[in-house]
């Protein structure tokens, strides 16, 4: 994959993860009363159909990601979604470096969550089945999968590769 192409599927994840993060995912955290009925039903009808307790009881350790997703994530995700857009921008190497590596954290513990908990059948009832659970981890795992690539890319492409410093014996070699 060309690297305009990586650049370009890093926006789209950041751009969309925005209206998610503030329409869905802090329905975990905050009252009921924040959110108008249209956004607390399509809520609904996403938990229902994918069988995704988490979201409508949330544990407390998914709560206290969904806390990171709101004052850690959630900043990073416009400046990210300008500078993909833009592209080639060496200096969100840093910050997308310390942001996939969290994220991919996070997922873990979801992830085997989904895969082996046994969920009780009240009050919202979660994966039983293997299809269920495969079903859920295939919405989840992108946010595994797009953070991984992201730090591949940011490691090894030449494009984010940072400079030597200006007075270094490898700047100087360079020249
Ligand atoms: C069908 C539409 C309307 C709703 C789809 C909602 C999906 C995309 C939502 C529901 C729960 C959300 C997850 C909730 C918690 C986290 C942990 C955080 O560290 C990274 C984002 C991540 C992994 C969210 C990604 C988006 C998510 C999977």
């Amino acid at each position: 994959m060309s690297i305009r192409a990586l650049e370009l599927l890093f926006f789209l994840y950041f751009a969309s993860h925005i209206p998610i993060t503030l329409f869905i995912d802090l329905q975990a955290l905050l009252p009921e009363h924040v959110y108008p009925q249209q956004l607390k039903d399509l809520l609904r009808w996403y938990a229902d159909e994918f069988k995704d307790p988490m979201m409508l009881d949330p544990p407390e350790w998914f709560k206290s990601f969904v806390f990171c997703e709101a004052v850690v994530q959630m900043p990073f995700f416009p400046i990210a979604a300008y500078a993909f857009l833009k592209g080639g921008c060496r200096w969100i190497r840093t910050p997308a470096i310390v942001y996939s590596t969290h994220v991919a954290t996070t997922l873990l513990p979801i992830l085997s969550h989904i895969l082996f908990h046994q969920f009780p059948e009240k009050p919202h009832p979660g994966p039983q089945s293997q299809r269920e659970r495969w079903l859920l981890v295939s919405i989840y795992a992108p946010y595994l999968l797009v953070p991984m690539l992201l730090l591949l890319t940011m490691l090894l492409s030449s494009t984010y590769s940072p400079r030597p410093a200006a007075g270094s014996a490898r700047a100087k070699k360079k020249r």
